[in-house]
């Protein structure tokens, strides 16, 4: 079985990209040493230098996931700082940055960056669209899910299984398998 190692220390993530490719015949085992995540506007870069990086520095291939929602209404944000204000402010204040705004209008954006040592990085992209809910619905998932409705039920309601069927993750790895088979 092929292996392969998922450098993040976002717990929801690892789980949802392992269900996702156990399906496909991948086993993947997460390391949480992290890696230099660089300040730029888009999440390809970020994914690509810190796949290069993390691949280099454990001699063996590796896979990062940099993602964010981009909310249309706030010009993108948080996108790319969609980390920073998940810790700083939380799903209820970005509720309230919403509050006026009639256009609710989403899209979450994964970006999966792959390098094996020695090899530049390859990056591949998934979104998916949605709309930003009024208030917080829902207990699965993690991050911003509870906020983020997909056709009437947030990715909080949805359930893990749901939610890998349709989700930006799934998308981006998709790409990937493809790319690797
Ligand atoms: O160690 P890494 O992989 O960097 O983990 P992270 O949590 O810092 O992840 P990012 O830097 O990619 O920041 C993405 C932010 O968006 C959130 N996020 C990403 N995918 C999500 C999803 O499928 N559902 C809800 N929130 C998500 C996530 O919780 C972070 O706050
Ligand atoms: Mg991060």
């Amino acid at each position: 079985m092929r292996k392969i190692v998922f450098v993040t220390g976002n717990k929801g993530k690892f789980g949802e990209a392992k269900e996702i490719l156990a399906v496909k015949g991948i086993e993947v085992i997460q390391n949480r040493d992290g890696y230099p995540e660089l300040q730029e506007d888009e999440l390809e870069p970020i994914a690509a230098y810190g796949a290069k990086w993390a691949a280099e520095k454990l001699g063996m291939p590796v896979m990062v996931d940099d993602s964010g929602l981009f909310i249309k209404a706030l010009k993108g944000f948080p996108g790319p700082y969609s980390a920073f204000v998940e810790e700083k402010l939380g799903n209820g204040r970005v509720l309230k940055l919403m509050e006026d705004e009639k256009d609710r209008t989403a899209t979450f954006k994964s970006v999966i960056g792959y390098c094996e040592p020695g090899s530049e990085p390859k990056v591949f992209t998934g979104t998916v669209e949605g709309k930003i809910s009024y208030e917080e619905r829902g207990t699965g998932g993690f991050g911003y899910d509870p906020i983020f409705d997909y056709n009437g039920k947030t990715f909080g309601e949805l359930g893990n299984e749901e939610k890998n069927k349709v989700s930006h993750r799934r998308r981006a790895i998709d790409n990937f398998f493809e790319w690797l088979d």
